[in-house]
């Protein structure tokens, strides 16, 4: 309907080119350009923009177009004191100090006043300054090309003076095309129309009548930003739904950690080099951390000679295990440590029972910041414990898991972790990028399992959640994860 009436005003006023201005008269604003758009889509109209440079008034330009430049207001204030001269020490008494030095230098340069020994002379207090005249006709009409050259100079002066700024204005005509003007030959009907259809109108017959207007999802229409996740909440809430639909439960625990926990548990050796300062944060408060007494001598005996209860199941690390190291607190470096207090916080009924669950926290490690390198980052940690899987079945896992997540070539490789055996790391495939190494896995040793009483095998495996979501926002500064950089949280 809005279309018929805009091409009636053009039939009624005979116009063949109108702007945006014209027809407000007979159309509200937002509506014409909507629905020129839908003409031009039609060939009905052209739209033709004409790009245009327009002075704009700062909020010091009118001030100025109020009181007058500053060095106008000294006249005045001369004028009103019946002086003609004034100690340029006295000036900031009139004016604010910043802007003394540049009403001294305009006063000079435009010949309106001399310096002489400290005093400003004033030859006239009566004259008349270009920059206020052209100030006054700017606020009436912006537009740029209606300059001459010796006023624009004077344009330029003003915005470095910062009286005015230059915009740019888009000024679009509607145009109508020849097939346009064959159309407004006919008398144009316009009938009723249903925009949105309501239940008065279904009940009533209304929408029998009326004609129903479908929907142009082509109009172009100004851009939305809803409130949204942030991007890295959003992947998070992914994943989880993704482990949760394939049946696992959600864990939790402590960023503070005890190495016990991090690494003892874990069978990595007190002087394993990743317990290093360089890699590990450790902390001064607390200093130490409670250890279940039972499990941490159990522990020690795995670690200095591969005994559990008396009975040899590994050669051991064979160096003397430090109760005191255990105790030590940490920053945890990876969520293996959420899985393995789950396998350790087990009854023995329950132990008896299949578990799957997952774990997504942060970790940290004292690493220098780069584009791949946070000392803070998430990992996603996963475990199934159940008789009878097998390092087969950890693979199929991990492919579905990656698969579901997006990535659809996935390969593995054998890798080397302390606490598995076997191990392997997986890689997913990007087009541009190359293999991209993300996660790591493995069957939990007997020296982790026996301790803690566990007598199933138990699969595991940890992505590097932060690489992954970079990947999947495709960043490639993992620091943009973090930065909060608005225009782009807005179209992530
Ligand atoms: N914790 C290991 C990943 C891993 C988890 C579970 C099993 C094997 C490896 C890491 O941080 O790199």
């Amino acid at each position: 309907m809005d279309e018929k009436k805009l091409l009636k005003v053009f039939q009624e006023t005979q116009k063949e080119i109108m702007d945006v201005d014209e027809l407000s008269q007979y159309m509200e604003k937002e509506k014409i350009m909507r629905t020129a758009l839908w003409l031009s889509g039609k060939k009905l109209v052209d739209i033709i923009e004409n790009k245009e440079s327009i002075a704009v008034l700062t909020e010091e330009g009118n001030r100025v177009l109020e009181k007058g430049l500053p060095e106008r207001r000294i006249a005045k204030y001369l004028k009103e004191n019946n002086l003609n001269s004034i100690p340029i020490k006295d000036l900031k008494n009139i004016l604010d100090k910043d802007e003394i030095n540049a009403a001294l230098g305009n006063l000079k340069k435009k010949g309106i006043a001399k310096i002489e020994k400290g005093n400003i002379v004033f030859e006239t207090l009566d004259y008349e300054d270009e920059e206020e005249i052209l100030l006054a006709k700017i606020k009436e009409n912006p537009h740029l090309n209606s300059y001459n050259e010796k006023e624009r100079k004077i344009i330029e002066n003003l915005k470095k003076r910062g009286f005015l700024k230059i915009d740019e204005e888009v000024e679009r005509k509607i145009k109508l095309t020849e097939k346009g003007k064959e159309y407004i030959k006919n008398p144009i009907e316009i009938k009723e129309e249903i925009t949105q259809l309501t239940r008065e109108d279904i009940i009533g017959g209304r929408w029998r009548e009326a004609y129903i207007r479908p929907y142009d999802v082509k109009i172009p229409v100004e851009e939305v930003y809803p409130a949204k996740m942030h991007p890295l909440t959003r992947i998070i809430k992914e994943i989880k739904e993704v482990l949760i639909s394939m049946g696992f439960k959600e864990i939790k625990s402590p960023i503070v950690e005890t190495e016990f926990w991090n690494f003892d548990v874990l069978f990595e050796p007190q002087d394993h080099p990743a317990r290093e300062m360089q890699d590990t944060f450790f902390l001064k408060y607390p200093t130490e951390g409670d250890v279940p007494e039972d499990l941490l001598r159990k522990v020690k005996d795995i670690h200095e000679d591969g005994t559990i209860n008396g009975l040899k199941i590994s050669e051991g690390w064979k160096y003397k295990f430090d109760e005191n190291v255990s105790k030590r607190t940490v920053l945890r470096t990876h969520t293996t440590a959420s899985s393995i207090r789950y396998l350790a916080s087990l009854s023995d009924e329950e132990k008896e029972k299949p578990h799957k669950v997952f774990c997504i926290g942060r970790v940290f490690r004292n690493e220098a910041i780069d584009y791949k390198h946070l000392p803070e980052f998430y990992q996603c940690e996963g475990i199934i414990m159940d008789d009878n899987v097998t390092f087969d079945n950890l693979i199929g896992i991990l492919k579905e898991f990656l698969n579901r997540l997006g990535f659809e070539k996935v390969r593995f490789r054998p890798a080397y972790f302390p606490f598995t055996e076997p191990s392997l790391e997986a890689e997913v495939y990007l087009e541009g990028k190359g293999w991209l190494e993300l996660l790591g896995a493995g069957m939990f040793r007997p020296e982790v399992l026996e301790p803690l009483g566990i007598k199933k095998p138990v699969l595991a495996w940890g992505i590097g959640f932060s690489r992954l979501a970079m990947l999947k926002l495709g960043l490639t500064d993992i620091r943009d994860l973090h930065k909060n950089d608005l225009d782009w949280l807005k179209r992530v």
